[in-house]
């Protein structure tokens, strides 16, 4: 009879158990289960060990008692995971659809995952009778004390199993079971005297080095185990000799990372910031969009809330977009909280992420810093998330699953009672159209700090080569580089590079080739000769002649920023010129190296792409130049005028930010897109209404949901094949929802980059109305967990902003 039961999450992979079990508990460890720690189980054929996370208890239980199997541990002193992170667990696993394995694996580290050792030890045996069989083990093991895992190698007997229980049930083996609990590399040795013993008592006979070590704890009192033998020049057998005797004691102690010596500053929040963290602060709401235009100081608004809540004891998460989490974010916030930061990124080595995953699970630190994933950070009073550049796509995870960072803090703020923040100069269509809904609380900071926007100025790129001038950079542009270059000022030009392939543009008028249906422009396929719509599969033929006015001067567009560099250091040989973009930063070093290097200003022109608009403060910026604004507008993606809008803004708004006004340039072939000029106007308002309006008429997000099931496989014709099929067996199932005109499911197409090592991809697009997404969820569920296909990788993307 049992007293509890748990339910758990077995920690395997495998699609056939993603689902809850329930175990009896003996009473012997009923003190010991609690929600979110994590016991070892038998699973399958008894004697597969193996580790699951408890998720609930309960008192009483529907299954037959006989029918239930028994935990054999509790593997944790505390919970890894709170109660309120396994309702998280929960909610990932359907929002995203994927396995609670998938949804575990983003909560708890690799690092501190169990690795359970079963030793096989013979015994000593008089007259027992053994069989063949058993003979052969047991003198097997006998010579070889081996691990279960290795025994199984050796001995190839499918009935291992049955002839170990026969030996051991005749006693003539014991069965040794060592948990390894990896985590223990988070924390270090240490040791010290055993205070109420008279040491020169002491019977022994101490050596020299053992006088020494003595002598050095007698005045450090708590020493480092590897300080102590590197100080006094002595093997660690010394010291754990000590131990031995009971001299010494050992300690564990959380791994220390030397505090900077940093002077605190914090500066005097002007009014409009004042404004921003009382707003957020005092209101009942929860979701708060923080949109301030470039340099306005968000970031001293954000470590002011946060200051807020260690005040009430409670722990933050800043996250800010991967790139951006150099040296500039941390020393901003190391300058204001000293070392109870952690920080995460993904260039940390499993020891030191476990490292910053204990200290916060320990609460020894205030905030966390870090990209996506610290979302999921062990904080236990949580005081608030902060998102900057809430805008940048990295906040959507791009492996399984494909979490949204934003949905999921939201959840997070809901369930554990705490705040949001959502900053950027260029908030997402999706969460601008949640805050009109009442979703979201807006907070605007309308200025600048330094009071100044940018001078922005838009350049009409075919008149360029009227005058004979068909290179990338335009006369004034030149000419307001050569000025700043005197002046001792910093320029940066930006390239959006992938853009530059693709889609077909006519260089005498801007016209770019659009799919008629979906408004995306469409892109060139070598194979075939053709113009494809990535959305809706449809194509037309390569033309040669621009249908609007009929120049000859049709073609690919293409420019490249290396190309760039070779121009510009043609034009201002005496400058010191940089290149940034994916290709140049091969590692984060490279791209620190760049950024400290401009920003004491040993780089005059800074060229790169994308990375350059990452909430980059270098006041000594005056010259920005965006070569090619058209080449974002023409990506071919619905979401391409959003893109476009809020780069071009971004670019923008990394001149002028000190003293000196910023000049900023935008090069087009298009001078009068509306886009383009409500960017030069910083007319964000208008720009996001009037995207909100296209975005309903050809049915994109946020009106409906876009999901994207890709299917992967290193077998072309499987793929192939197999997509199809999954088009048939959904358009099938959906066949109700498509007739009522609430959800379009498209044919099968290759995805954009068709083959990414050896893999082929094809996509299935399918729009949906929002309410139709919980039926669909269902069915796209049994298309993911269809084992029929597990030699196919499936990923769901679900595009929403659905909470
Ligand atoms: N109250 C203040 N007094 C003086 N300087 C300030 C104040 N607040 C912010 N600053 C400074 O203004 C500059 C811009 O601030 P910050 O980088 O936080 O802007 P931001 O809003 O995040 O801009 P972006 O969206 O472009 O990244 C920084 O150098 C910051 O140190
Ligand atoms: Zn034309
Ligand atoms: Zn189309």
């Amino acid at each position: 009879m049992y007293k509890k039961f748990v339910q758990l999450i077995l920690n395997n992979n495998s699609k056939s158990i993603d689902q809850l079990f329930t175990y009896g508990v003996p009473d012997a460890l009923a003190d010991a289960v609690e929600i979110g720690k994590r016991v070892k189980v038998n699973f399958g054929n008894n004697k597969h060990m193996i580790d699951a996370l408890i998720v609930s208890i309960d008192c009483s239980c529907q299954i037959p008692e006989h029918k239930i199997k028994t935990i054999i541990d509790v593997l944790d002193d505390v919970p890894v995971v709170s109660e309120e992170m396994i309702k998280l667990i929960f909610w990932i696993r359907e929002r995203y659809i994927c396995k609670y394995s998938d949804a575990i694996r983003l909560l708890i580290p690799a690092a501190i995952k169990y690795e359970h050792n079963i030793v096989v030890k013979a015994k000593e045996i008089n007259n027992i009778s053994l069989s063949d069989k058993e003979k052969e083990l047991y003198n097997f093991i006998k010579d070889n004390p081996l691990e279960l895992k290795n025994l199984k190698k050796h001995y190839t007997y499918n009935d291992i199993f049955t002839v170990i229980d026969n030996l051991k049930d005749k006693d003539a083996i014991e069965i040794i079971s060592k948990d390894k609990l990896k985590g223990k590399e988070a924390y270090e040795k240490y040791v010290s005297l055993i205070e109420d013993k008279n040491i020169n008592e002491y019977d022994i006979n101490k050596t020299k080095n053992q006088v020494n070590v003595i002598n050095y704890l007698k005045e450090n009192k708590l020493v480092n185990i590897k300080k102590l033998s590197e100080d006094l020049g002595i093997s660690p057998s010394v010291i754990n000799n000590l131990i031995k005797k009971d001299i010494l004691k050992e300690e564990y102690i959380l791994y220390q990372i030397e505090e900077k010596n940093v002077i605190k500053n914090e500066l005097k929040l002007n009014e409009e910031q004042k404004n921003a963290c009382e707003s957020i602060i005092s209101s009942d709401n929860k979701v708060f969009l923080l949109h301030g235009v470039t340099g306005s100081g968000k970031t001293e608004v954000y470590m002011n809330i946060i200051e807020h809540y260690i005040n009430e004891n409670k722990q933050s998460i800043m996250l800010v977009p991967e790139i951006s989490l150099t040296a500039q974010t941390i020393d901003r916030f190391e300058k204001r909280f000293g070392n109870k930061i952690a920080v995460f990124h993904s260039k940390l080595s499993k020891k030191e992420k476990l490292i910053q995953w204990t200290k916060v699970h320990n609460k020894e630190v205030d905030v966390v810093i870090g990209a996506r994933s610290a979302v999921f950070s062990p904080i236990k009073d949580l005081g608030a998330i902060i998102i900057d550049e809430e805008h940048e796509d990295s906040y959507i995870s791009s492996t399984s699953p494909k979490y949204n960072t934003i949905e999921v803090a939201i959840k997070m703020a809901h369930n554990l009672n705490s705040k949001v923040v959502l900053g950027s100069a260029t908030p997402s269509i999706n969460t601008y159209y949640m805050a009109q809904k009442g979703q979201i609380e807006i907070i605007e900071l309308k200025n600048r700090v330094n009071n100044q926007m940018p001078d922005m100025k838009i350049i009409d790129m075919s008149s360029e080569l009227d005058k004979g001038n068909n290179t990338l950079i335009s006369e004034e542009l030149y000419e307001s580089m050569k000025k700043t270059l005197f002046n001792k000022e910093q320029a940066i030009l930006f390239l959006n590079k992938r853009g530059y392939s693709g889609f077909v543009t006519c260089k005498k008028c801007g016209h770019v080739v659009k799919c008629d249906r979906c408004d995306v422009s469409m892109t060139y396929h070598i194979k075939g000769n053709m113009l494809k719509c990535h959305y809706c599969g449809r194509t037309k033929r390569m033309m040669y002649e621009c249908p609007k006015c009929g120049s000859k001067k049709i073609e690919q567009f293409s420019a490249g920023t290396q190309h760039v560099e070779r121009l510009v250091k043609q034009l201002f040989p005496n400058a010191v010129t940089e290149r940034m973009d994916v290709d140049s930063m091969t590692d984060r070093d490279c791209y620190e190296n760049i950024y400290r290097r401009f920003k004491n200003g040993s780089i005059d022109i800074l060229i790169g792409t994308q990375m350059l608009a990452k909430g980059f403060d270098f006041p000594n910026v005056t010259t920005v130049g965006v070569l090619v604004a058209d080449a974002i507008l023409n990506l071919p993606f619905y979401n391409a005028s959003e893109k476009t809008f809020q780069l071009i803004t971004q670019v923008s708004g990394r001149a002028g930010r000190g003293s000196k006004t910023g000049n900023v340039f935008i090069q087009t072939y298009e001078p009068n897109n509306f886009i383009i000029n409500a960017a030069k106007n910083n007319n964000y308002e208008l720009f996001i209404n009037e995207e909100l309006k296209l975005r309903k008429e050809f049915a994109f997000p946020p009106f409906i949901n876009i999901i994207n099931i890709c299917l992967i496989s290193k077998n072309e014709d499987l793929v192939i094949k197999t997509a199809n099929e999954k088009y048939e067996e959904i358009k099938e199932a959906v066949k109700d929802m498509v007739k009522e005109r609430s959800l379009l499911l498209y044919r099968p197409i290759p995805h954009s980059i068709y083959k990414i090592n050896d893999e082929y991809r094809i996509n299935l697009f399918i729009k949906a109305s929002r309410s139709k997404m919980a039926e669909l969820k269902k069915i796209l569920r049994s298309v993911y967990m269809d084992k029929d296909i597990e030699y196919i990788k499936v990923s769901i993307n679900i595009n929403t902003d659905t909470v």
